[in-house]
């Protein structure tokens, strides 16, 4: 049973914990960052290359996410999987650490140089993300900047076969307009709902 109202971490699937921000310090580890609302294609493809790479090199295996996707909370979109069941698809890829960050308006406002340094703390080997990846007050960190800092490794865009990139954005459009079999198809889960995420 995985639940995350608690607070508590979570001992899932054989090895996934799940932390709040701040409390895990790892040696070495290989990371990537994001929303993951939907847990779809995209997404899977960049946990599937973690783990691996994770694997490869011996050291744990990071997903740094949010319990409210940042969209969601500033009011902008709604949202599609809710923390739990987050947590429930970001287990099945067997992540070691999940880290919840609580995005609310503290959060929103640290400067991206506070982050790389909460980021320090895990110690990246490699830094996974997708090309679009933006952080901190603004969203005035970019890769350039992370890479400075940690060796970031790029995966290129997932596309459906249509050749259009798999976003979240694309599944919310689609549901919002009833396309329920063509969001499926994206996220690749059996069920796709919209579900209200808390805003700000
Ligand atoms: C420390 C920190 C501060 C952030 N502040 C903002 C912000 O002020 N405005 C905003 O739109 N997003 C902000 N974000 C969210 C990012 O834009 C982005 O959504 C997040 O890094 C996850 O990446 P993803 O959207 O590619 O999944 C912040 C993220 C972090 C880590
Ligand atoms: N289709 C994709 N191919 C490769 N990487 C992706 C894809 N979609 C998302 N990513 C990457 O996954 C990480 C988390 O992304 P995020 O949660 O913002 O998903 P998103 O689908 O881009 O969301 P949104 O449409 O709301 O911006 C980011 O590093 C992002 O670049």
């Amino acid at each position: 049973m995985i639940g995350f109202d608690s607070g508590e971490a979570v001992q899932s699937l054989a090895r996934t914990v799940v932390h709040r921000e701040c409390e895990l310090s790892l040696s070495a580890s290989i990371v990537t960052i994001g929303a993951f609302d939907g847990v779809h294609r995209g997404h899977q493809a960049l946990l599937a290359r973690v783990v691996s790479e994770a694997r490869q090199h011996g050291v744990p295996s990071v997903v740094y996410t949010f319990e409210t996707p940042p969209k969601v909370a500033l009011g902008r979109v709604i949202q599609l999987t809710p923390p739990a069941e987050r947590i429930r698809r970001l287990s099945l890829f067997e992540v070691d650490h999940i880290i919840m960050a609580r995005f609310d308006r503290d959060y929103a406002s640290r400067p991206a140089a506070s982050f790389i340094e909460e980021l320090g703390r895990i110690n990246p080997r490699g830094l996974w993300v997708g090309t679009d990846f933006r952080f901190g007050k603004e969203r005035l960190g970019d890769v350039a900047l992370l890479d400075r800092y940690f060796p970031v490794r790029i995966l290129a865009d997932v596309a459906a076969c249509e050749g259009e990139r798999i976003s979240s954005s694309r599944l919310r459009a689609l549901i919002s307009e009833g396309r329920h079999e063509e969001a499926r198809l994206l996220h690749g889960w059996p069920d796709a709902g919209c579900l209200p995420g808390t805003a700000l």
